[in-house]
């Protein structure tokens, strides 16, 4: 009959004449597809294929392996019998799929030739691949071992980390996907985001706190809503213990899971206290995407926060200071970060199209994470991981009641306060090896101030520090240089054979007047807390130098990359244990927590370092030659801006 010879070319089906052609080229890609799996492999041909039906195919050519190309396939393949995952060879032009039974791998092959399966919405990407059935297991073969990405488990074993499978159903995941595509997405280099409540600002990693740039998803969409109700009863299983921390006693269950909390009357809710997220960070991600290490900025958020994984599973890397674990994230499964797993480990999604779950390669698809977050009131965490903790680590504004010691007398023109003592020398007395290790290279202004320095000249480095400048300047130039730090003195002269160098404090240089002819005086000046003792300090510098003689002063700016909150800052240095060899063998650490940076030193067990708090005063433009415009005798011959520092070169114009 005509009609079964002929199939008349619907809408939907694709006619047996189309396939003819088809398979034609198909074939010819099959055997492509071919050669390039027997090389990949180094094995022949007919170890690897087989002719006769087997539940094992490989399929070659199916487009880039994309997202969109998975999907399709999968649907396809889907058709015939259950398949997981079609894992893709890295770099390859081909994949791999098992059915429980030949027959359905054999159903397959034979939608192929009649063209009986291939609806139209599969025609483009069915039509461009081929099949082959295959001899070996996926995971037997040698491109497969030789793999290497680290293996992942769905186990979490991180302190503060707990995971939530189906936290969501197939059709809120699918609603969700649907309603965030209608809505514009924003392109970065290695993923799309949207952002509701909040705006987060990259580079800083920071939250625009100063208003909302739109609602949450659930004041606009039910399914949205839905989601964040059951996000909620998750958060309020968590506790605030008697440090503050989060505690999950509850499951999302309401099952106890810590017994050693034995009553939650005595402890505050933390949901009750703290309330609904109102950030919210929507990721998404292709194959081959990810987002790089990082731990979620303390300061700006909350402790506890969650992520919701949506249609792709993808590997998450831990890192601590020790470890590394790859988790893998279900899709609808819900991640909460808490304690030392929010605070204290890096997080990423490593960019890769396949990641190994439990020994299988899984490809990626398209996956979209939606992390809630909450906005802290006051923006300042007190954690117990402090090298992680940027509100631990970065300089903070000095309290103007504290500039001076309690019942300190500063007296203005002779002597430093306790914060010199404390904050300056002490430190530096400390992390002077360690320190000095990273100081190494001078800067070329310096440099070629001192290089220019007429033979006979005599100069002084006041605060040379490890004295890297102290060699700089020609061959027949004498370089003295003075530290008020005993260690870095040490350390100067070991490194600068045969040069001059003693401890003394610039507010009061143990130098006779008018000795030298060039006096240099970098990142010193910044050190003092008082502008009384800045000018004592310039003033000292005037004063060992000839009328005639010329000054190079740096300060640090305020104006740089680093932003500075006020002027009068501690700066944190983190001194390596190995560093520290006062400390060896010794236990006992005073721990400050919270307010460690006005008092003392934070051991920091993770990394085994101390940090230590250095104070600055950081200089605003122009007013370094303000202070010196204060003092007669002095001539600013150059200011200009260097290496983060304001910069005047100085003559001495009468005594
Ligand atoms: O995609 C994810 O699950 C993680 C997202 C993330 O880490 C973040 O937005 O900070
Ligand atoms: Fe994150
Ligand atoms: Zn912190």
């Amino acid at each position: 009959m005509e009609a079964t010879q002929q199939p008349e070319e619907t809408k939907d089906k694709v006619s047996k004449k189309e396939m003819k052609r088809i398979q034609k080229k198909l074939n010819r890609k099959l055997a492509q597809g071919i050669s390039a799996l027997v090389r990949a492999e180094k094995k022949e041909k007919d170890d690897l294929i087989s002719e006769e039906p087997t539940n094992k195919l490989f399929v070659f050519h199916f487009g880039n392996g994309d997202e969109e190309d998975q999907r399709v396939l999968m649907e396809y393949c889907k058709q015939f019998g259950p398949i997981e995952t079609i894992p893709l060879f890295p770099g390859l032009n081909y994949g791999f799929l098992e059915y429980p039974e030949v027959q359905q791998a054999k159903d397959l092959m034979n939608s192929l030739q009649d063209g009986k399966f291939i609806d139209l919405k599969f025609y483009d990407k069915i039509r461009t691949c081929c099949f082959q059935y295959s001899k070996v297991e996926y995971d037997q073969m040698d491109k497969f071992k030789s793999m290497e990405f680290p293996n992942s488990t769905y186990k979490v074993d991180i302190d503060g980390l707990y995971v939530i499978e189906d936290f969501v159903s197939e059709e809120e995941s699918q609603a969700a996907k649907e309603w965030l595509d209608s809505q514009e997405w924003i392109k970065l280099m290695n993923r799309r985001v949207q952002h509701f409540g909040y705006e987060f600002v990259y580079g800083a990693n920071d939250v625009n706190k100063t208003d909302k740039i739109r609602d949450m998803p659930d004041q606009e969409n039910e399914t949205f809503k839905a989601i964040n109700d059951r996000i909620n009863d998750a958060l309020k299983g968590f506790y605030f213990n008697s440090e503050k921390e989060a505690v999950r006693v509850f499951d999302h269950n309401g099952t106890k899971i810590k017994e050693e909390v034995k009553s939650v009357d005595s402890m505050d809710n933390y949901f009750d206290e703290i309330g609904e997220f109102d950030q919210l960070t929507v990721n998404d991600y292709i194959p081959g995407q990810g987002i790089p290490p990082h731990i979620d900025t303390h300061s700006p958020f909350e402790e506890v926060f969650v992520a919701l994984s949506l249609n792709s599973e993808a590997t998450m890397t831990f890192k601590s200071a020790e470890e590394t674990k790859h988790i893998s994230l279900k899709p609808r499964s819900l991640m909460i970060f808490s304690g030392e797993g929010r605070y204290n480990w890096l997080h990423s999604i490593p960019t890769r199209k396949f990641d190994k779950v439990n020994g299988l390669i899984k490809s990626r698809r398209r996956r979209i994470s939606l992390t809630y977050r909450k906005l802290r009131s006051n923006p300042v965490c007190a954690c117990r991981w402090p090298r992680m903790c940027d509100s631990q680590n970065k300089e903070v504004a000095v309290d103007e009641n504290k500039l001076v010691g309690e019942g300190d007398e500063v007296k203005l023109d002779a002597s430093s306060s306790n914060i010199e003592q404390k904050h300056v020398y002490d430190v530096y007395e400390k992390i002077a090896p360690h320190f000095s290790n990273t100081r190494y290279k001078p800067w070329p202004k310096v440099q070629e101030f001192l290089e220019s320095l007429p033979d006979g000249s005599i100069n002084c480095d006041v605060g040379c520090g490890n004295g890297k400048y102290l060699s700089c300047a020609g061959k027949n130039v004498l370089s003295i240089g003075t530290d008020r730090s005993f260690n870095l003195t040490s350390i100067a002269r070991e490194r600068n054979q045969g040069s001059q160098t003693f401890v003394c404090n610039s507010l009061n240089l143990a130098l006779r007047d008018q000795v030298f002819d060039s006096v240099i005086s970098i990142a010193v000046i910044h050190h003092f807390s008082t502008k009384e003792l800045r000018i004592q300090a310039i003033n000292e510098l005037k004063r060992i130098c000839k009328v005639g003689g010329k000054i190079l002063i740096y300060v640090w700016a305020f104006e740089q990359e680093r932003k500075f909150a006020t002027q009068d800052v501690f700066v944190p240095w983190h001194l390596y244990n190995k560093y520290d060899k006062q400390e060896e063998g010794k236990k006992e650490v005073n721990i400050e927590k919270n307010t460690g940076f006005i008092e003392t030193a934070i051991e920091d067990e993770t990394k085994k370092a101390t940090i230590y708090h250095r104070y600055y005063h950081v200089f605003k433009k122009g007013e370094l030659e303000e202070l010196i415009d204060q003092i007669n005798g002095l001539d600013i011959k150059k200011s200009y801006y260097d290496h983060a520092n304001w910069c005047v070169i100085l003559e001495k114009t009468e005594h």
